[in-house]
């Protein structure tokens, strides 16, 4: 009472005629998108006044029924919705009901019905089939009180996470006893037909069992399954639905709530949702006790009125209630809430759902992978296991030139296959061996075939599989790795690709960027030292940059062994070669194909060989060719070293003629040198890498050595095309800058590297950086570098040019049929300029038709004139200044266009 006079005093003035006007509205009773016919909310409010716990007796509020507002009579069969009427709920055991259970109300089966046609659309045939059977069960037996009981609460208090727990539990329950009592029913109908058509005519059990399945159920068969629990959850959904009435609104009109509301002083409280509507609260008491068949004496029940903007609401109410003099202490109270859609409510968990959905997707890859992949298996060691009678059928036989690696390796192999040798005269067994050596030389196979042979297991791995981002991972695998091993021994282990983790470990001063990669370096430390002796387990690795190793790992102990693997030599290629073309299909003889195919190819690698026999042979097949010959092998060749032949670059006449020119110089002079490089092949079709013209020339044999002579040489012969340029056309064009370039590399290797220079001295500077930020000489030293490399360079073109000069004519000849032909092989420039001067290498005769005699036109070539020039030092013949590793093979020079 305390509370209704604090109301503003308009009580009185309410009338019932204020809640037929809102009933009647023409505007839809509920606006919520509910999925129940719309009559059912009506039914569902007269139920839950049907099951109110009787009010208090100390509260002194009006119980005399009103009558139905508007629009609502009908809907209480011309009954109180306080009287229990035909259709109330029956007493337990009541009418032959179960004990425990209370049958459903008239209006409830109706509503139960209603709801389940209406739930039931779109779900699978066999699903619906098994609610309705649940439902039906419902009517006849009703529910049990525990659940009346639930639903009692839920509808006052709201669901809560234990009622949601009791209603479900309460529901599978009974989905579950209708099931077994189906199942009873079933078995006992096909027992009692048994028993009438009598023992002879026993249908047996496969008829029952016809029957059954005629009804959709197997007796004996309880399926808790997702069906099963499908239907817990549709039935549950319903029983809520029917027994808990969903919030009803009303959408009203801002006049409509002023004069029927807020007037007779009923209005408890506002709240502005979205800041576009506006809820408004009423005094459920108040309007209850005077008129229990409003609805907006529901608890759940609500108007709404839409707002243009929250001022002019805020506007209005003030001016309203200055209107009706309500004091400042009693306003309405106004609150403001902002009600998410489910896509914000979506949205909002969407990444929490996201990270969650990725951990399990990832947990379940880990667990089903084995344990290899996946967050579980990230420190699992990724190395292949070949087993050596099924996956490793490399033997030495096929790895072919590298003998003295071989020899190095092949005691691994004893030591895996007759350990006892060793061990009873007291020596250690090596622990490893680091293959080192240019890409493609072959240092895989070497490992494979280590293993092949030795007829153990093998664990390839590359340096970079243990590299990942996070931390200890990569010391993970390697730990993996051995203990991996350590199971399996005697095998090999194969790290490719050392260098990745294996760096020398920095000193810590430029950040700590590399701890991982250190701590996965310490951990194969620690590995290759916890072997014991006994242990049979040879760790190989394979590096392109053994430079760079850290110290600890090549110590005795660990990396015992370091062998090198360097590029093939010519007898060596040869053998590849022969390893190879063992497979290709050829009429050519091998012997001399071989041998001219490695004198074709100085410095190739084993895997450029392999590139180019398998190059030819495709060749050969897309010229339809029966076997592939030794075209096919020469243009392989070419196109590995110079690049694809660009058909569609057509040059304009006079850049033809200049690269004709061009290379015209470069032939004279490889032909009348005396140490230049035999020219093999000169040619102005443009090929790939902007080459327009090349001249390929082959070494006397591999170069290990070079003396002043033949550098001269080689440098003069690499400017005879900017030469025959300026002698020939009246400017010169910018295609020599790759000649430049190595003419230069030269002469400052001559100068700082190999004391060819006697200003400079008997001094090594090192190159190696371009980066660094002091260089190791003094300014003078700097200038006098340079003073001496332009010496150099300046005497090979003088040389270059005399030749050129005096051979004019020749140039002339050449470039012409270059022109006309294109391509001028070795037998062009015997027919046009004799035979060459000069003794040519014996490989280089028997292959390919060098001869000895120094007749025909080019006999009174003069010799290089370096030979007396008195300004370098030329060292003897046989000795001379030493190149870093093999010596390198004449780069075609090329004749390139503006990059
Ligand atoms: N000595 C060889 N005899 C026969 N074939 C060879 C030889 N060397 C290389 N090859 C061929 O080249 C291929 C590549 O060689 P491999 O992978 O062993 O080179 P690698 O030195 O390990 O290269 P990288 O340093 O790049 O790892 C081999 O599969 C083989 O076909």
């Amino acid at each position: 009472m305390a509370s209704l006079l604090r109301q503003p005093a308009h009580l009185a003035r309410f009338t019932r005629q204020t809640l037929y006007t809102t009933s009647r509205s023409s505007r839809p009773l509920s606006l919520r998108p509910a999925s129940i016919p719309r009559p059912l909310f009506a039914y569902q409010r007269i139920r839950q006044y049907a099951t109110q716990p009787e009010e208090p007796n100390d509260k002194k509020v009006d119980k005399t029924p009103g009558k139905p507002p508007a629009g609502f009579e009908g809907f209480y069969d011309n009954g109180s919705p306080m009287s229990p009427g035909p259709g109330g709920p029956k007493k337990d055991g009541e009418n032959g009901t179960k004990p425990g259970y209370t049958p459903l109300t008239k209006e409830e089966e109706k509503q139960l019905t209603e709801l389940f046609t209406h739930v039931k659309k779109g779900m699978p045939a066999s699903l619906g089939e098994d609610i309705d059977k649940t439902l039906a069960q419902i009517r006849k037996d009703g529910i049990p009180n525990e659940l009346r009981d639930t639903m009692n609460e839920m509808s006052k208090n709201g669901m809560t996470p234990a009622s949601a727990a009791k209603l479900w539990r309460l529901t599978s329950q009974m989905a579950r006893k209708s099931v077994e009592s189906e199942r009873a029913e079933a078995k006992k109908a096909a027992e009692a037909e048994g028993a009438q058509k009598g023992g002879a005519h026993d249908p047996g059990p496969g008829k029952s069992k016809a029957k059954g399945k005629q009804e959709g159920f197997q007796p004996g068969e309880i399926r808790l399954d997702l069906n099963n629990i499908l239907i817990s959850a549709f039935v549950s959904y319903i029983l809520y639905r029917v027994f808990v009435p969903s919030e009803n609104s009303k959408e009203i009109t801002w006049e409509e709530f002023r004069s029927h509301f807020m007037d007779k002083g009923l209005v408890e409280k506002l709240v502005v949702v979205n800041n576009n509507r506006v809820r408004v609260s009423l005094h459920r008491d108040q309007v209850g006790a005077m008129y229990p068949d409003s609805p907006a004496a529901s608890g759940n029940f609500h108007y709404y009125f839409t707002i243009g903007s929250v001022e002019s609401f805020e506007r209005r109410v003030d001016e309203a209630q200055k209107d009706l003099d309500i004091p400042t202490s009693e306003r309405i109270p106004v609150a403001y809430e902002s009600e998410g859609t489910w896509l914000n409510i979506f949205l909002t968990f969407a990444p929490t759902l996201l990270f969650i959905a990725g951990l399990t997707w990832m947990s379940r890859r880990g667990m089903s992978g084995g344990g290899q992949s996946g967050i579980f298996g990230m420190g699992r060691s990724r190395a292949r296991k070949f087993n050596h009678e099924t996956d490793v059928k490399v033997k030495f036989s096929d790895v072919a030139g590298m003998d003295e690696a071989k020899t190095e390796i092949m005691e691994f192999v004893s030591f895996l296959k007759e350990p006892g040798m060793y061990q009873k005269l007291g020596a250690k067994i090596p622990r490893g061996a680091i293959l080192s050596g240019p890409p493609g030389t072959g240092k895989t196979l070497l490992a494979k075939a280590t293993a092949g042979e030795s007829g153990v297991p093998f664990f390839s791995v590359s340096g970079s599989e243990f590299v990942e981002m996070f931390v200890g991972v990569g010391a993970s695998r390697v730990r993996d790795l051995f203990a991996n091993a350590r199971k399996n021994t005697p095998c090999i282990i194969f790290i490719d690709e050392i260098d990745a983790i294996g760096k020398a470990r920095g000193n810590g001063k430029f950040g700590g960027g590399n701890e991982e990669r250190e701590t996965t370096l310490n951990q194969i430390l620690t590995e290759m030292d916890g072997f014991n002796t006994s242990e049979q387990v040879v760790v190989l690795a394979g590096t392109n940059r053994a430079d760079v190793l850290d110290k600890a790992l090549m110590r005795p102990g660990r990396f015992d062994r370091h062998i090198s693997v360097d590029p093939p030599t010519m007898d060596g290629r040869k053998q590849i070669f022969g390893v190879h073309l063992k497979k290709i299909v050829t009429k050519e003889d091998l012997e001399y194909l071989k041998g001219r195919l490695a004198a074709l190819t100085p410095g190739f690698a084993g895997a450029d060989i392999a590139n180019c026999v398998n190059e030819a042979a495709l060749i050969a097949a897309r010229g339809n060719a029966e076997s592939v010959a030794m075209t096919h092998f020469e243009q392989a060749i070419e196109r590995v070293i110079g690049g694809l032949e660009k058909k569609s670059l057509v040059l304009k006449p006079e850049e033809k003629r200049t690269v004709a020119y061009h290379e015209a110089g470069h032939a004279i002079c490889g032909w009348y040198f005396r140490y230049a490089d035999p020219l093999l092949k000169v040619s102005i079709i443009p090929r790939g890498q902007g080459a327009l013209g090349y001249a390929q020339y082959l070494p006397n044999g591999d170069t290990y050595l070079m003396n002043v002579r033949q550098l001269m040489d080689r440098m003069a012969m690499t400017l005879a095309g900017r030469v025959s340029e300026e002698l020939h056309f009246e400017t010169v064009t910018s295609g020599a800058s790759d000649d430049f370039n190595k003419v230069t590399r030269m002469a400052t290797a001559m100068v700082t590297k190999w004391g060819m220079s006697e200003k400079i001295g008997y001094i090594y500077y090192d190159d190696d950086g371009q980066q660094q930020l002091h260089k190791p000489f003094s300014e003078e030293t700097a200038r006098n570098i340079d003073i001496e490399v332009k010496r150099i360079v300046d005497e090979a073109y003088k040389q270059c040019k005399d030749l050129l000069l005096e051979k004019k004519k020749e140039i002339g000849i050449v470039a012409e049929e270059l022109l006309r032909k294109e391509v001028l092989s070795r037998d062009d420039l015997i027919r046009l300029l004799g035979p060459r001067p000069f003794d040519d290498h014996a490989d280089f005769s028997k292959y390919f038709g060098g001869r000895g005699d120094r007749e025909g036109p080019g006999a009174d070539v003069p010799e290089s004139p370096n030979k007396d020039s008195g300004k370098i030092d030329p060292p003897a013949e046989d000795g001379g200044s030493p190149l870093p590793g093999s010596g390198p093979a004449p780069a075609p020079t090329i004749f390139k266009r503006i990059e």
